[in-house]
């Protein structure tokens, strides 16, 4: 069941580490127990070409050793080309009908969705789960849409109560407890895990809300 690998959704790239290793960080995360990875490598100084490739690849193994499933953000080519567990689109990365056709039946479908309708829309092309937000303000997307609050969270729930729903957009251990009594099978995170001085215990932290 899709809904319980969604629970603590970490989404990273080499802009979202600082100064450290992003593999380092993604087996760190992976050893303390995230349950879903996205591979989210764009922005100006991202890695392109075979160095794009062959990061990509890198965390699709260590994702695969610890049995999480390895998602891609946007790139569809490359999702089929890995055969990833599965792929991110938003509302700007095109119709999710027709990239459900080209990628199957088989692989996991998430939706970007900031309304109710996109939401209804995400659904009816074949969307897997959809992604919410963001809630609160983000650091992490320089072009984030405008924080939708946790209303649209309790909106999403009481229309699709059993769709699984990842929240996302400036969520932390201390703000997350609202956003998953609102009704979402899962968390979706980049900087409060790529950037914490304390992964272990920020990740426990957010494991011991559901
Ligand atoms: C789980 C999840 N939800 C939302 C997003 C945002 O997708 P999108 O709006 O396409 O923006 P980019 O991430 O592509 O910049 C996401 N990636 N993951
Ligand atoms: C990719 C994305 N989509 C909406 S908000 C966001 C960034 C989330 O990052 P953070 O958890 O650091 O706010
Ligand atoms: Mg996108």
């Amino acid at each position: 069941m899709i809904s319980d690998k969604l629970n603590i959704y970490f989404i990273m790239g080499t802009a979202d580490v600082g100064d450290e290793d992003p593999l380092v960080v993604l087996e760190e995360a992976l050893r303390c127990g995230i349950t879903c990875f996205q591979f989210r490598e764009k922005g100006k100084k991202s890695l392109q070409g075979k160095a794009y490739a062959a990061f990509a690849k890198n965390c699709q193994e260590l994702c695969r050793r610890y049995h999480v499933p390895f998602i891609v953000n946007d790139d569809v080519d490359l999702a089929v080309a890995l055969q990833a567990d599965g792929l991110h689109i938003g509302q700007k990365d095109g119709d999710a009908a027709t990239i459900r056709k080209k990628i199957g039946d088989k692989m996991i479908l998430g939706v970007s969705t900031h309304s109710l309708q996109q939401l209804t829309t995400a659904i009816k092309a074949g969307a897997d789960y959809v992604g919410i937000g963001p809630v609160y303000a983000t650091q992490s997307k320089a072009d984030a849409e405008q924080p939708v609050g946790i209303r649209l969270l309790h909106q999403a729930a009481t229309a699709y109560p059993d769709f699984p729903k990842v929240a996302i957009g400036g969520l932390t251990p201390a703000n997350s407890s609202a956003v998953v009594a609102a009704g979402v099978s899962g968390i979706a995170v980049i900087s409060a895990i790529s950037r914490s001085q304390n992964r272990q215990q920020t990740i426990q932290q957010f494991r011991n809300l559901f």
